[in-house]
């Protein structure tokens, strides 16, 4: 089977000129297929409140009204996709940006919340394995944003981890799938601020004991959610650091188990 390294960086990295000038070129130096996933919710939760809007996020998921969609489509498959792509050429990375309405890559439904109204936030339906297939063996590096479609005409704004572990899921059924979460830090810690204390391996009965301590939180908590419904879901490995470790195996790393 072929192998695919997926990986999704954050808005903490998107936000940093220089830190995503060194994540592109460590990702340009990977071989063989590969897929970007990238999110962005610093920069438009700043552009958002630039312009009189307020942001609001519940457990994660930004409240996307229509003011605010049309703040995250500009920001996400606009701005920061067209500069990452652009980065990529420019490190002889043949990429190409998507959202999820192009080649109906990623459709979405509108989340049906039983008490929150989300607004137009998308819960992943379908990828479409076949097209993207095809994009990575014609050699294409395909870098996703944080948007998707419905189908009807109707653009949705879906969570960047959501999407990673997503796009992974559906490529596990014909790639060996790597998937890596990178961010500013250097794993799952045992102390949020201390980067010396990377749990080096976490399965799912560890992650509830320290959810409970509060050794796990905020934006944590649904980024390794998403990694145990990967690897239940058929994706091979997934990871969470720094990016210098991918260049570089020794640099200490969470590995997620189930
Ligand atoms: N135990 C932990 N180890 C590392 N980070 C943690 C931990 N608990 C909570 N966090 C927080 O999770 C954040 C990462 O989640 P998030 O902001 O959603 O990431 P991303 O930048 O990928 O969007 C970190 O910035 C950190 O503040
Ligand atoms: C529905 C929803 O919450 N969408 C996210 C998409 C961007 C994202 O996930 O960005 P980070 O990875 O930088 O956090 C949002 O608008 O914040």
């Amino acid at each position: 089977m072929n192998k695919v390294t997926v990986i999704k960086i954050g808005g903490n990295i998107i936000d940093n000129p220089a830190e995503l000038e060194q994540f592109l070129i460590d990702f340009s130096k990977i071989e063989g297929y590969k897929v970007l996933v990238h999110g962005g919710g610093k920069s438009a939760t700043k552009m958002a409140q630039s312009i009189g809007l307020v942001p609001q996020m519940i457990e994660g998921r930004r409240i996307t009204d229509a003011p605010m969609l049309d703040v995250v489509v500009m920001i996400y498959a606009g701005q920061i996709n067209k500069h990452i792509v652009a980065q990529l050429q420019a490190k002889d990375n043949n990429a190409i940006g998507f959202s999820g309405a192009d080649g109906n890559l990623i459709q979405s439904t509108k989340r049906n919340h039983p008490t929150i109204d989300y607004g137009f936030v998308g819960d992943v339906k379908q990828v479409n394995t076949k097209l993207l297939a095809t994009l990575l063996e014609a050699g294409v590096v395909p870098v996703f944003c944080a948007i998707t479609h419905d189908k009807n005409g109707q653009l949705l704004n879906t969570n960047a981890d959501t999407i990673a572990s997503e796009l992974s899921i559906a490529l596990s059924e014909v790639f060996d799938v790597t998937l890596t979460y990178c961010f500013e830090k250097q794993g799952v810690l045992m102390d949020s601020e201390d980067d010396s204390s990377v749990i080096t391996e976490i399965n799912e009965a560890l992650y509830n004991k320290l959810k409970e301590e509060k050794v796990i939180h905020s934006g944590m908590i649904p980024k390794l959610d998403n990694c145990f419904n990967s690897l239940s879901r058929g994706v091979q490995k997934i990871k969470i650091g720094h990016h210098k470790m991918l260049q570089n195996s020794d640099v200490p790393h969470t590995t997620i188990t189930l």
